[in-house]
């Protein structure tokens, strides 16, 4: 049981070494928050806020901030960084005259909750002084919003219409150690802007960042050839202030033995918490959809089999494409006697208070994005977390009460083996859609762009041909009109985007609609543990001899016949909560598509309109079976690389000559997801460039 094989041990907060040259630096003067049961329920939000850490620095900030071009704060998770700092701003004067604090985030979930609540401390109604903007959702009124939180994501594309953020008098980047491409797009940029508008405030924060690097990136100026950048321009010195103290204690423990199956372990590990401790909910850490579907079974199964330890449990999955309603369920308050257990991806690890949560049980795995230029493939692939994840997600316990932390890997796995920080997303990553952002932002020299860390040459490369081929970039490496500019208008990757705009001409918009709605879903299928029988017949149900896009087109049908029956879903092995989402997502694009002026149309059972449409999209991803391949070994057309179709295809073994397909999974081979049947004289026709100068001369030869 869990109590012979846990071990607790202690992770020490970080202290923040004095820097050198010139670095204000804060010692821990103040002693941080007490965890005296006198914070326990009834405290006025008021009070509560006064004894948030933070709060004994709020002078310090002020002038920090009022004095510096930019400031890099550090303080533990939970100490209060996110929620006051924008209103300590707002008080002191920075949203008057109509200007108004932006706070960004890396995730969208963050946005809303962080926004509601600084709403609520500030009573005041959400979308009014304080606001949220993330893709498709806009909760502000531009005559009344002070305070806004939005995605990086989202303030990079405000760029594209107000290049110097002109409305905004600081920004703060919150969970810059994330460092998401999007989190490094914008720093390189604000640097850039800073320098037009010295009147501009950054604030830099995180619980984990590496304050020194952020510092050196931003006293550096880095030549560039464009116009703007002729002379070298000394950087203000940024100030980093280190916030000591936390919310209240989290216990760390750890496993003695590593474990060989977190999802397993996972449900024993909730089980005996269930059993053993006291009042609080359990959020768990686990990597995907398909994990997390996996989890919640297990915990039914062995629910079913202890019925007396289960009894009380409320589990709640909760990942990116859940539809939006299943994942507000996570911050309703647990019934009285009930414990809730929410079963997490990495969306829960930045910035968000679950209010009940006392317990984290932590896999140390999350789902990353690993891409080789070379081969120009890209991998989702399960990896272990850094140790800046790993306290971000202990952070999330110990923000209301003191907690607990269940990490499933040993202290001595924690402390030698695990990576201080992770990759940035930039150095792993496809940077399609990073470029096609750049270039809509007016970043012409992209190799010579001030990133604060730069991305491998070659995948930048990559990109440019790729999106030159889609016919979104020209000679000049500039957009082209009106395909570039629309495709940079459309927040998805271009290759979808390209399969949209092309569906316009081809009178396919509202079936390219639902494909791109499904393709953005991990999976529409139930998962297929323990049922994957039932589950290939479901799909045989819908399956066209076209492949999986044209099945989509079937199941989506079919769902909206059904009146968009749950029980429907169920019959068919299909994803209720999947489908929800789907409509979700779908609606959205046809409010984007009809703003570009594409018209949506049914092409009425024209499947060779669907077809060209995704091909006019996906030609970079064609493949071909190897001539006298028995076990159904494809070669890519670019790059001649051995691929093979997904288990989960409804072309599986069926091994068409020629096909596309959406992405490439790597597992013990490379295996393609959501491929189609296609003519190879439609790749040449949407793409003469791309398929001229192979290595093979016949690649198009049937
Ligand atoms: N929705 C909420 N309900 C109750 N308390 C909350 C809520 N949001 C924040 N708090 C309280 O405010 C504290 C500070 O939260 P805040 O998000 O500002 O911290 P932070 O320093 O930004 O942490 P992190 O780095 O983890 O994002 C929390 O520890 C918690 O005590």
């Amino acid at each position: 049981m869990p109590q012979q094989f846990w071990k607790p041990g202690t992770d020490k907060p970080r202290i923040l070494e004095d820097e050198e040259g010139g670095v204000v630096f804060f010692a821990p003067s103040l002693s941080s928050a007490s965890s005296s049961s006198s914070r326990f329920g009834y405290a006025s939000i008021g009070s509560q806020r006064q004894r948030l850490p933070v709060y004994k620095y709020r002078t310090a900030i002020l002038y920090l901030v009022e004095t510096h071009a930019t400031t890099i704060i550090v303080g533990e998770t939970g100490s209060g960084k996110t929620t006051q700092i924008p209103q300590y701003l707002k008080e002191a004067g920075w949203a008057d005259g109509g200007r108004v604090i932006a706070c960004t985030q890396p995730r969208r979930l963050a946005v809303q909750s962080v926004a509601s609540r600084v709403a609520e401390e500030m009573d005041v109604k959400l979308g009014e002084e304080v606001g949220y903007t993330i893709r498709f959702e806009d909760v502000t009124n531009p005559a009344a919003t002070m305070i806004k939180f939005l995605t990086d994501g989202v303030l990079l594309r405000e760029i594209m219409d107000d290049p110097l953020l002109t409305k905004y008098s600081v920004i703060m980047v919150d969970e810059a150690h994330e460092r998401s491409i999007s989190t490094d797009i914008l720093l390189g940029l604000l640097k850039k802007i800073q320098r037009r508008r010295p009147e501009l405030r950054l604030i830099i924060s995180s619980a984990t960042i590496e304050a020194k690097s952020m510092s050196d990136f931003f006293q550096t100026s880095k030549k560039h050839r464009g116009p703007e950048d002729h002379e070298f321009v000394p950087r203000k010195v940024p100030a980093v202030l280190s916030v000591e103290g936390r919310g209240f204690n989290v216990q760390i423990h750890y496993v003695v033995e590593p474990v060989s199956d977190y999802v397993q372990a996972t449900v024993s590990t909730v089980l005996s918490i269930h059993d053993q401790e006291p009042a609080g909910d359990i959020l768990v850490f686990l990597t995907g959809q398909d994990d997390i579907d996996a989890a919640i079974q297990l915990l039914a199964e062995e629910a079913h089999a202890s019925r007396k330890i289960s009894s009380g449990l409320i589990v709640l999955p909760l990942y990116s494409s859940l539809p939006r309603a299943e994942q507000d369920l996570v911050f309703s308050p647990t019934p009285r006697g009930k414990r809730k257990v929410v079963i997490s991806t990495n969306i829960a690890e930045t910035s968000l208070t679950l209010e009940g949560v006392v317990y984290v049980v932590d896999s140390g795995f999350s789902k990353q994005q690993f891409y080789n230029p070379i081969s120009d493939i890209e991998n989702l692939v399960v990896a272990p977390i850094s140790k800046a994840s790993a306290r971000q997600r202990a952070g999330r316990a110990g923000r209301v009460r003191p907690g607990k932390c269940y990490r499933l890997y040993t202290e001595e796995y924690f402390v030698n083996e695990m990576s201080s920080v992770g990759i940035p997303e930039m150095q792993r990553s496809k940077l399609v859609s990073c470029v096609i952002q750049l270039k809509a932002l007016g970043i012409d020299n992209i190799l010579g762009f001030d990133w604060p860390a730069s991305p491998p040459p070659e995948a930048m490369i990559r990109a440019l041909e790729v999106l030159y081929s889609l016919g979104v970039l020209d000679d000049d490496a500039k957009l082209t009109s009106p395909v570039g500019f629309q495709a940079a208008e459309i927040p998805l990757d271009p290759m979808i985007s390209k399969m949209i705009l092309s569906s316009n001409q081809l009178g396919c918009s509202e079936e390219i609609i639902t494909i791109a709605a499904i393709l953005s879903i991990q999976s529409i299928w139930v998962s297929g543990k323990g049922v994957q029988k039932e589950l290939d017949e479901a799909k045989l149900r819908f399956a066209a001899a076209e492949g999986d896009h044209v099945t989509f087109l079937n199941v989506y049908k079919g769902f909206l016949q059904s009146g968009k029956s749950s029980q429907w879903c169920h019959k068919n092995y299909m994803n209720y909560q999947a489908m929800k989402k789907v409509i979700e997502i779908r609606e959205q694009l046809r409010r984007t598509a009809l703003r570009l002026g594409i018209v949506l149309r049914s092409c009425e059972g024209d499947i060779l309109a669907v077809r060209k449409a995704v091909t006019a999209g996906f030609f970079a991803n064609a493949s071909r079976l190897e001539a006298f391949s028995h076990n159904g070994m494809y070669k890519t057309v670019r790059g001649s690389q051995e691929v093979y179709i997904h288990p989960s295809s409804v072309l599986f073994r069926v091994n068409p000559k020629w096909v596309i397909y959406h992405s490439l999974v790597s597992t013990d081979r490379q295996y393609m997801r959501n491929a189609m049947t296609i003519d190879p004289s439609w790749l040449t026709e949407a793409a003469p460039h791309f398929f001229q100068n192979l290595r093979r001369p016949d690649p198009i030869a049937h």
